[in-house]
């Protein structure tokens, strides 16, 4: 059982490079099926997510050759399954993703029903619906979703609520679809831009991402291509957590500063200094924290999973902070471990009220989720003395090397595996 130990209470100093984001890659893998023939994807993010997915890729019978850490060639052209194994495809809520690439492709997906999972229920109504509209059935067997329906035909889909899933599986099962499809009241988040990009480059016709309305042609057959994903909004905006938390002074490399301003507004509101340049950020704290009122939107509202984050930094503001999630229903489990840090938060819902201590005690800490975990470490990095924070797989799901990147900052954090029998070893 792995964990991070952590010694807080320095502040973070120096220059740290951001990954591929996440939520880009988890989507723009699957896209690759599309194209039947050879994709090189760049600035892949070395995360449990992504070895999943690629996982999926070879199991579905794609060729996938690692050309360097971050770099994969990923052949598609003798897929010969449309079925997702359920063992992969209960791993991660982006497998999902696979359904609208393998519909689009070959006029059939099978993956493993998505159901409740740790942030609240995450339906898949208006994926179904944009399939079904494009003339796709379907039906759950067994606790596996399978969607078919050949040829499929552009359609005209109003999406009941904003949903990224939705969006983007729509978008992919739309491109190789007979006509045009029209997609309203969808997602505007950067990954969503990135996934139209991407398509593109392979040969789709896809227009207005980024708007409310995206507008597809599709196409007889796509190609490979090369293409770099776009870098991590959320593990810029961690980082930008750590800085502030800690009170130091940190140059966050590889980002594209539009894609932060949700963050970077409330973070220069609670008295954090945010310097924007053409690829990067500095972000220090000198001063005292303020405390905010954040509700969390779609983009370009502020983000869901920021949240946790943005409540670790907000529990040694002076005064009252006010923090409303406003996507999922049980985004603030990880709050009772805060409170153990001797943090100050009642919760009621979906509504948390923040009543700003002088400074964290360490704790040792248990991680619920992927940015609870995250917003752990930053609790703990606060903190004068030994934390320790378990559970940390569901961090690796989405942070490349943050314990190299954290070191680098001149934080004192170690992954340690604890035997069995006794104390902690370092790995
Ligand atoms: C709009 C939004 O902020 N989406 C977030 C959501 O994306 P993700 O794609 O996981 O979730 P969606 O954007 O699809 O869900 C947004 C909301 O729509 C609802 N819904 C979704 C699909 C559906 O078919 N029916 C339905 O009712 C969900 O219950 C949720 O309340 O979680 C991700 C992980 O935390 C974040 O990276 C995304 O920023
Ligand atoms: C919750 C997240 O991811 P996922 O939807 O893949 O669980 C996240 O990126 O914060």
């Amino acid at each position: 059982m792995e964990k991070f130990v952590i010694n807080g209470g320095k502040p973070l100093q120096g220059e740290v490079t951001i990954s591929g984001a996440k939520n880009a890659v988890v989507a723009i893998l699957p896209a690759t099926i599309l194209a039947a023939d050879k994709c090189v994807i760049e600035n892949v993010p070395a995360i449990s997510d992504v070895a999943v997915s690629l996982e999926i890729l070879t199991a579905l019978g794609a060729k996938v050759r690692m050309l360097n850490k971050n770099t994969y060639e990923i052949d598609t052209t003798h897929i010969s399954s449309t079925e997702v194994p359920d063992d992969l495809s209960r791993q991660m809520r982006a497998s999902y993703y696979f359904l609208g690439a393998l519909l689009g492709r070959f006029g059939s997906g099978q993956v493993a029903m998505p159901g409740g999972c740790n942030l609240g229920p995450r339906p898949i109504d208006q994926h179904l619906k944009a399939f079904s509209a494009l003339g796709a059935g379907d039906s759950v067997e067994y606790g596996m979703i399978k969607v078919s329906g050949s040829p499929l035909k552009g359609a005209h889909v109003f999406f009941d609520n904003v949903s990224v899933g939705a969006t983007m599986n729509a978008m992919l099962s739309a491109v190789l679809a007979e006509g045009q499809t029209v997609l309203e009241n969808v997602a505007k988040e950067p990954h969503i831009v990135d996934l139209a990009n991407f398509l593109n480059m392979m040969g789709a016709d896809v227009r207005g991402a980024g708007t409310d309305v995206i507008r597809i042609r599709g196409k007889k057959s796509m190609h490979g291509c090369t293409y770099s994903i776009i870098p991590d909004q959320i593990e810029a905006g961690s980082y930008m957590v750590a800085a502030a938390i800690t009170g130091g002074n940190v140059l966050i490399k590889n980002v594209i500063p539009k894609h932060l301003e949700p963050i970077t507004a409330k973070m220069e509101l609670a008295g954090v200094t945010v310097e924007e340049y053409d690829d990067s950020i500095r972000v220090c704290r000198t001063g005292d924290l303020m405390p905010l009122k954040i509700k969390t939107m779609p983009h370009p509202g502020f983000p869901t999973d920021m949240q946790p984050l943005m409540t670790v930094l907000l529990t040694t503001a002076k005064g009252t902070s006010i923090v409303t999630e406003g996507i999922w229903e049980n985004r603030f489990r990880y709050v009772d471990e805060l409170v153990r840090m001797g943090a100050n938060i009642q919760v009621d819902g979906q509504v948390a009220v923040i009543e700003g201590v002088p400074e964290l005690q360490p704790a040792p800490l248990r991680a619920s989720d992927l940015r609870a975990g995250a917003a752990l470490v930053m609790a703990a990095l606060s903190a004068k003395g030994t934390s320790e924070v378990s559970e940390i797989a569901h961090i690796e799901r989405g942070y490349e090397d943050l314990v190299e990147k954290l070191q680098g900052l001149g934080a004192d954090i170690r992954r340690v595996e604890k035997p069995a029998t006794g104390l902690p070893q370092a790995l």
